[in-house]
């Protein structure tokens, strides 16, 4: 008989009807009673996942949010089990770069017993600050500058009740700020250039909360990373960003004035889009760096690079 794990963040969760639905869930597809692990604060995943390893599951389900999601596949790259997401948070970044369910946990518990498996890439980020080097894996993105300013300043009440509205009073706060990062980055080994710029975004997919399809080309299993510089001049600036970034998602496209604001062709040179499987940042001060919409503290430098097809998630058969 084939067995589960399931990491639970008991914070995001009703552990008793997940209980229900999961042993509903087990019976119906014959499978052993699932491997029940929470996360604590002192250890959101890490050691869930690797005792849930160890006891040789076939599968681990991950109940909670992004944090949640991101450090049960740190564990889970580049072995053999899947991961399944059970998305209990605000963003559910992943789940829903992946089209999987959000709200609906008996269809999320029947792919998680009896779905299909589908490899995806995943980031790797070297977070540097002075002589210290932590390695981290990143599944949506890592960002450097206005990005991770942005969540320290997402209001966690707000997040809360409103969900991705939060970010957007935050984008407003952020915009006082006149921080600017002065950078060198080297693309895939090539030549070293410097410039300045307000964000540095690197995706391994393409959504942000809102279904706002920031990185357009990004795909989660191309072998690749996307990358895009953001370097607005000033309010203007901005104001060009974010009508690009809804123009691409057609909320602008469908109406006169959205397609007059952006006329026809009109180049956006606040935004520069690269890829590239490699990208090294030095900065000349340190920086908040984000992951997966955590904060992981200041560096000074952050390689990324991608691991093709390095982790198994389980989905939907179908699909
Ligand atoms: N038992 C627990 N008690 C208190 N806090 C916990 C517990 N387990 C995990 N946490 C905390 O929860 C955080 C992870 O939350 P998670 O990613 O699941 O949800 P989230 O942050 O709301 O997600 P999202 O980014 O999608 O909004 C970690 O910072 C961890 O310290």
């Amino acid at each position: 008989m084939s067995r589960a794990a399931i990491v639970v963040n008991p914070v995001k969760t009703d552990a008793a009807a997940l209980r229900a639905a999961l042993e509903a869930a087990e019976q119906r597809h014959g499978w052993e009673e699932t491997l029940w692990l929470e996360t604590t604060e002192d250890d959101p995943g890490t050691g869930q996942a690797r005792e849930a390893l160890a006891r040789g599951v076939d599968i681990v389900i991950a109940a909670g949010g992004d944090g949640t999601v991101r450090t049960v596949a740190e564990e889970l790259r580049g072995s053999d089990t899947p991961l399944a997401l059970l998305p209990a948070g605000t963003g559910n970044l992943l789940a829903r770069n992946l089209d999987l369910t959000l709200d609906d946990v008996e269809h999320a518990l029947a792919t998680a017993f009896d779905g299909t498996d589908r490899l995806i890439d995943v980031g790797i980020a070297e977070l540097r600050d002075g002589a210290r080097t932590e390695k981290r894996v990143f599944l949506v993105m890592a960002g450097l500058g206005i990005d991770a300013q942005m969540i320290a300043a997402t209001d966690d009440e707000l997040k809360a009740k409103a969900g991705w509205l939060a970010y957007v009073k935050a984008i407003g706060t952020v915009l006082r700020d006149k921080n600017e990062l002065r950078l060198r980055y080297q693309l895939d080994g090539g030549r070293t250039h410097s410039t300045h710029a307000h964000s540095v975004l690197v995706g391994n997919c393409g959504s942000l909360p809102a279904n706002i399809l920031l990185l357009p080309d990004a795909a989660v299993d191309d072998g690749e990373l996307d990358i895009v510089v953001l370097r607005p001049e000033g309010v203007v600036g901005w104001l060009r960003i974010v009508v690009k970034v809804f123009w691409e998602n057609g909320v602008l496209r469908r109406t006169s004035a959205g397609r007059r604001l952006m006329g026809a062709g009109r180049e956006v040179r606040a935004m520069n889009y690269v890829k590239g499987r490699e990208l090294v940042v030095k900065l000349d001060r340190p920086q908040q760096v984000e992951l997966d919409g955590d904060l992981f503290g200041r560096v000074t430098a952050l390689r990324t690079r991608v691991d093709p097809g390095a982790l198994k998630v389980r989905v939907p058969r179908g699909m």
